[in-house]
């Protein structure tokens, strides 16, 4: 079969249920806590792996950042036969009592990005997958990890001059996190007819000033580089025990 043109894979050479996340070098990590991970594909921001988990099949898929690679990404990986993508992202908090290194499952989330607005407009809900949701609920009480479950918000801009007021304002509407890409993998996944999810690493506390705390990330904060493993392994366990 054809090789994607940005995923640069057919179908033959993944597995039908994937994590994606925006990190290229985070997907290499989560492939390293699998067994037999290996690199299928590099091309731009999408650096693909497979490996196993519980004995199954799975594909690892870095996005790059934001709605607009994620979805091209969503898309090749629709048509190579993919059923099921969970992302494992990391966020920012905008609620008080969210930790570093906490997680939060998205039930849904606010729609303030402009990929998925190219293809539905804002009254179409972005919801995960039911199942899925479930899964991952499971997963992370077998794992005896803390989670927060609730609303998020993904935006396209992460310097914005009004990004105090913006956060405060969906802070006072109860959202506990803000990422780029979950809204647009609910809304153009469930539309696609995908089972999708989202589980997310906070990286940054609320009301902390953004470079502060992702330049935190980046030092390999010991917290949120746990955080991370912990949502991989939740969301490894949940891609792996889920029916597709
Ligand atoms: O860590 P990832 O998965 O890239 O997610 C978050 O980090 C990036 C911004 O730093 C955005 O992509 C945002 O959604
Ligand atoms: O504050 C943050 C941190 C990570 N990703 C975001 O989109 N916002």
């Amino acid at each position: 079969m054809n090789l994607q043109p940005h995923i640069a894979v057919s179908a033959d050479d993944i597995a039908s249920r994937v994590i994606v996340c925006g990190d290229p070098a985070r997907a290499a990590r989560i492939a390293g806590w699998c067994e037999n991970g290996k690199q299928v594909a590099s091309n731009r921001e999408f650096q693909l792996f497979n490996a196993r988990f519980n004995g199954i099949d799975v594909t690892i898929c870095s996005t790059g950042i934001g709605a607009a690679s994620m979805l091209i990404a969503l898309e090749e990986l629709k048509q190579c036969g993919v059923t099921t993508i969970i992302r494992v992202g990391s966020a920012g908090a905008l609620q008080h009592n969210i930790g570093l290194g906490e997680l939060i499952i998205a039930e849904g989330a606010v729609r303030d990005e402009g990929g998925s607005l190219s293809y539905l407009p804002a009254s179409y809900p972005a919801v995960a997958d039911h199942a899925l949701v479930a899964a991952l609920l499971s997963a992370a009480k077998q794992l005896q990890s803390k989670y927060y479950l609730g609303l998020v918000r993904s935006h396209d801009s992460f310097y914005t001059d009004q990004e105090t007021e913006i956060c405060e304002f969906w802070h006072q509407r109860g959202v506990l996190a803000a990422d780029m890409e979950t809204s647009a993998l609910l809304t153009v996944g469930r539309f696609r007819g995908l089972q999708v999810a989202s589980i997310l690493n906070n990286v940054v506390l609320f009301e902390q000033e953004v470079k502060e705390g992702i330049g935190q990330f980046k030092q390999v904060n010991g917290s949120m580089i746990e955080g991370e493993k912990r949502s991989a392994m939740i969301a490894l366990q949940a891609l792996t025990s889920h029916r597709s």
